[in-house]
């Protein structure tokens, strides 16, 4: 069973046609990431899951109910909902203990003292807080008032937890820290999550589906090696990963695709759907660790000079030019400037007309 269901929701502010009919399913055990460039709409899906903004159309089942359905006129508020949220400021009661931050929500729905003191000290034992009960937010960590947050949204044993950017207020090391405790918690807890986030490596580690949002519609979407490996888009292939383009014109010559400038060819191929005629501008685009380095020609290289290597720590990053093109590749050794030849397998090139 589908235990979120958002079916061709739209929503408007002002003139804005903010979501344009976003549809997608989950379930539990499962992450969804929700991503995207700035204003391309993921908060504000979010938030329409949440209750928090109303749509002017469409359809949203929370755990097998209803919770808004515009045919209906069906509207349900936040709090009947059973949803987790968590917020990227984390939201926290500044004047409340860590305990009674987690206790709030359990005390105004009504639930037993003695109930609520059982469900906070299994929550807070559940993360690793169980010691910190007494302290007020502003004597702990940032990773420690995340984990706060995460307990408050989830001591309500609610099926679906929503989290807007969980982990952009850590620094880089317990960011990757918290994707992997926070995945392991949600597919242990059997929950069904939907995580807002811009930065893709957080993405691509946290979630079963990620949802590519631009200007209110879903790109693409997909599993994280889907996505990454197989964009169906002009769009998804340049927003993931870093990249090398190359415009030219296009030529399709016994079914093989092939974009050529003035001093190099390249072959690739065309992603299903995608269609272009021979001669029109087209552009092929290879993800730069795909790309290698070689002392002589051969089969879908270019003449380029190495400009510069620059050392990266876990690699070294090769600039490469020739007349009209700039390209990056990368390699694990240090290479003198030069002549030499980069090789873009044919398999790993995309072909999309050129963005006008
Ligand atoms: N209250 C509002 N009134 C008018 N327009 C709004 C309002 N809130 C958001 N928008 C607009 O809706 C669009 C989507 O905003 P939203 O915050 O959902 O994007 P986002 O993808 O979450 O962006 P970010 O990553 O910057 O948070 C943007 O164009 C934004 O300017």
């Amino acid at each position: 069973m589908n235990d979120l269901i958002v079916q061709d929701i739209h929503m408007h502010l002002g003139a804005l046609h903010v979501l344009q009919g976003t549809s997608f399913t989950a379930s539990k055990g499962q992450v969804v990431a929700l991503l995207g460039a700035s204003g391309s709409g993921k908060t504000t899906l979010l938030r329409t899951i949440a209750g928090l903004e109303i749509p002017s159309k469409g359809k949203i089942e929370i755990s097998g109910s209803s919770v808004f359905d515009s045919s209906k006129d069906l509207l349900l508020p936040p709090e009947q909902r059973n949803i987790g949220l968590v917020f990227q400021s984390y939201a926290l009661w500044p004047h409340k203990t860590v305990a009674e931050n987690v206790a709030f929500g359990l005390s105004i729905r009504g639930t037993d003292k003695s109930e609520i003191g059982k469900r906070v000290k299994e929550m807070l034992e559940k993360l690793g807080l169980d010691h910190l009960g007494d302290r007020y937010p502003f004597q702990l960590s940032g990773g420690q008032q995340q984990r706060v947050a995460i307990c408050r949204a989830l001591v309500y044993q609610p099926k679906v937890i929503l989290m807007d950017e969980p982990l952009s207020n850590l620094d880089a090391k317990l960011r990757e820290e918290a994707r992997y405790w926070i995945r392991k918690l949600i597919l242990e807890l059997e929950l069904c999550a939907v995580m807002v986030t811009h930065d893709q490596d957080e993405a691509l580690a946290m979630a079963d589906n990620v949802l590519l949002l631009k200007g209110g519609s879903i790109v693409q979407s997909g599993s994280p090696l889907e996505i990454y490996s197989n964009p169906k888009n002009r769009y998804t292939a340049e927003f993931l990963g870093n990249n090398n383009t190359l415009d030219g014109n296009l030529s399709i010559e016994a079914g093989k695709p092939t974009v050529s400038g003035r001093t190099w060819s390249i072959s690739g191929v065309m992603p299903e759907g995608v269609s272009n005629a021979n001669g029109k501008a087209a552009s092929a685009i290879v993800r730069v660790e795909k790309m290698a380095i070689h002392d002589q020609p051969g089969p879908n290289r270019i003449a380029v000079n190495l400009d510069a290597s620059i050392y990266l720590g876990n690699h070294w990053e090769y600039r490469l030019s020739a007349p009209g093109v700039t390209l990056k590749a990368q390699g694990s050794v240090r290479r003198e400037p030069g002549s030499v030849w980069c090789e873009l397998p044919a398999d790993d090139v995309w072909i999309f007309p050129r963005a006008s």
